[in-house]
């Protein structure tokens, strides 16, 4: 399983120390909020390109805004290598994918704990990965809800060969149940920014 440290939990202080401390990562996890869709405010892509030259992760880029399909250039510009927006949001669900391919940006669909996952099934065949929401988006430091594996196990009887990226309370101990379930990235990012030993604790949740 693949590990994708959240810049959320990192010290916003000195975000280009803590971009290049998980270097020994697979993804860059980048989670932007604009304090409607979600509670929360985080960043924007002024954050993302000045983090760009920093780290050779894949950047992974999550919208947790109401309407992405006006940003989806600006986040390309700034170095994304994959968007995911949420199927909740207020913009076309497949003019958004059409924006993020027109810049050659992979797309991906998220869904919060309370959407069935059959609200992506018609977007699955354009889609290069779905990332399941294993806490509410809003904060990182919450509890993992097993509940959510399920939608895991649809998608890949579904489409096995469609990305699975699971966000939210993972750690040391909830991580092997992600793997278990399927899940090809996992997203962490208080148990990676509050580690003693980073890479190692990227080693541990990857099962290595
Ligand atoms: O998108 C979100 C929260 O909305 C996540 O990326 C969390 O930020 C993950 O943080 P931890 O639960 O690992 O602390």
């Amino acid at each position: 399983m693949k590990i994708a440290p959240s810049m959320l939990a990192s010290d916003f202080t000195r975000m280009g120390e803590c971009a290049k401390s998980v270097n020994a990562a697979d993804w860059l996890h980048l989670d932007i909020m604009d304090g409607h869709f979600v509670p929360n405010i985080s960043f924007g892509p002024d954050v993302v390109k000045a983090l760009r030259p920093l780290s050779d992760l894949t950047f992974d880029v999550h919208l947790m805004i109401s309407h992405p399909k006006q940003y989806i250039r600006q986040f390309a510009e700034a170095g994304a290598e994959i968007i995911t927006f949420h199927v909740e949001c207020d913009d076309d669900i497949d003019e958004t994918i059409t924006e993020i391919e027109k810049y050659g940006v992979k797309p991906a669909l998220s869904l919060k704990p309370g959407t069935p996952v059959e609200c992506l099934y018609p977007y699955l065949d354009r889609l290069y990965m779905v990332l399941v929401m294993t806490v509410e988006p809003g904060f990182g430091g919450q509890k993992f809800m097993a509940d959510q594996m399920e939608k895991l196990r649809a998608l890949r009887a579904k489409r096995p060969e469609l990305i699975l990226e699971v966000d939210g309370g993972v750690n040391r101990e909830t991580a092997p149940i992600c793997r278990e379930n399927g899940a090809d990235v996992a997203v962490a990012g208080t148990a990676v920014f509050r580690a003693e030993n980073i890479p190692a604790e990227i080693a541990l949740l990857r099962g290595e």
